[in-house]
């Protein structure tokens, strides 16, 4: 335990905002195998970082013991902050962290990460992800004065993640670095970049944009985070990115089609398409036909179900954020295989909410949709509810949003009904703000 600590504390002192986003100048190592050692930039594996994550909270490690480990967590309650202001403020340095994936030199780590297809499973890449944005979150709050901390820190959005190369190597260490850059009361912006060592370098992968929200240790209430003050420039432009995203978030909520009509334009684009589809032949409002090279969107579905064990729990006995976003992308990446007849490529993820935590022992429905395309680009939702099978009770846990592209033009989606219309002008929304600009 003391020297994982140390390294987090060692990465903190390392911290440089170019090596955040280029992965920091390296040592020659062989073909996919970095150095073993960056000067100044201790490593921290993959494999410890959950390892950590239990510590920091105190969970128990088996299933048997996790009532006795909750009722423990509940009683550091008297621990919390009352206001932000008792809190000390943090640098973004005090939150860095760099973590190794060593496909290239480990080998045996690589069947977990492995495609039919000799690719990176990219599900597993957003587990890896979700667990370092935690983490992150607990260093920013790390109060050294305390043996466990209080907080539950849950992951409330993904707010998007860049592809910056759409293949990822089975045989290259992967490196991920990345900092709180922004903080509300309760809630925290985690950027994280991913590169890979290839021929020599690190080169990127992604960008990646998470908000994490503490909680009281029972996870019912908001809890304070510290605040973050800025040192130079860059990091001010961090730090009010992070404040327009939230503005944009807000805007993009109260805009939302399930709350207000669609704009004018978007009218348009939708009666278009209900015209495209009128039967000529009998001018009727209700005959409908499907223009060519098209697939009305009920027939462009792919549906799944988790049962949810105690083995994909998260920290604080819920089910793992990481686990729900690879399920869905699965899911998403099966649809939009099936919808184009060819293996596509992921261009971005955005807008991931979760709404509710999943409880452990849930039947988890998920439901995916291609709502939007356009030439190679396939646009897919995904929404995951918990069925209740005594009540018969549905909610909505989780919505996720995927971009893909193929390696030729897809049909083209046709909504039919008012609703489909909403998810396709939805995923039209999605895909603007993502690929189109
Ligand atoms: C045990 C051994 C296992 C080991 C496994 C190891 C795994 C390791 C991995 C461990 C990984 C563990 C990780 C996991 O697996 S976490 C599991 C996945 N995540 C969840 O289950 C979370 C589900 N969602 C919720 O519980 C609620 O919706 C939350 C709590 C998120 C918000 O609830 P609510 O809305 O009622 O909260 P509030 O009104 O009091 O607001 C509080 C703050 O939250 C901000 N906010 C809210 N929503 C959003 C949003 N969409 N975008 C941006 N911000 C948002 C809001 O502005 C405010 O900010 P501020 O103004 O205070 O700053």
């Amino acid at each position: 335990m003391l020297s994982q600590r140390f390294l987090l504390l060692r990465s903190a002192a390392s911290f440089t905002r170019r090596s955040f986003c280029t992965g920091g100048a390296l040592k020659q190592g062989k073909q996919g195998k970095a150095p073993d050692m960056i000067e100044g930039n201790p490593q921290f594996h993959v494999s410890n970082v959950r390892n950590r994550l239990r510590e920091i909270v105190g969970a128990s490690t088996n299933w048997s013991d996790h009532q006795q480990a909750m009722a423990e967590r509940v009683s550091l309650s008297s621990m919390l902050a009352k206001s932000q202001n008792e809190l000390p403020a943090k640098r973004m340095k005090d939150s860095y962290l760099e973590v190794h994936l060593p496909l290239g030199s480990e080998p045996q780590l690589r069947e977990k990460y492995l495609t039919h297809h000799n690719t990176v499973r990219f599900g597993r890449i957003l587990e890896d992800l979700d667990s370092l944005a935690v983490l992150i979150s607990y260093s920013h709050t790390y109060n050294s004065e305390l043996k466990r901390s209080p907080l539950s820190i849950v992951t409330a959005l993904v707010d998007k993640i860049d592809m910056r190369q759409h293949v990822i190597y089975p045989d290259c260490d992967i490196k991920f670095t990345g900092h709180v850059t922004w903080v509300g009361k309760s809630s925290i912006e985690a950027k994280i970049h991913m590169s890979q060592y290839r021929d020599g370098a690190y080169a990127s992968v992604l960008d990646a944009t998470f908000v994490m929200v503490a909680r009281d240790p029972g996870n019912k209430r908001a809890a304070f985070v510290n605040p973050l003050t800025p040192e130079g420039p860059e990091e001010e432009r961090l730090l009010q990115e992070g404040e327009a995203n939230k503005s944009r978030r807000v805007e993009l909520s109260t805009a939302s089609l399930l709350k207000v009509a669609p704009t004018q334009d978007e009218r348009t684009v939708v009666h278009g398409l209900f015209l495209n589809t009128l039967d000529t032949n009998t001018v009727s409002f209700r005959s409908r036909i499907l223009p060519p090279n098209s697939v009305w969107m009920e027939d462009a579905k792919l549906k799944g179900l988790e049962i949810c064990h105690p083995q994909e729990r998260n920290i604080f006995n819920r089910i793992f954020g990481g686990f729900l976003m690879r399920k869905a992308y699965e899911l998403g990446w099966a649809n939009a295989c099936s919808y184009g007849g060819c293996r596509p490529s992921l261009v971005a993820v955005d807008d991931i909410l979760f709404q509710k935590p999943v409880e452990i022992g849930s039947l988890l429905m998920l439901s995916s949709q291609v709502c939007y395309t356009q030439g190679t680009y396939v646009q897919v939702r995904v929404h995951s509810e918990v069925f209740d099978p005594l009540t018969r009770q549905h909610n909505t846990t989780n919505i996720f949003h995927f971009t893909f592209t193929s390696d030729r033009d897809v049909p083209n989606i046709m909504p039919k009904t008012y609703g489909e219309s909403m998810l396709y002008l939805d995923g039209k929304r999605h895909f603007d703000q993502t690929v189109a600009c």
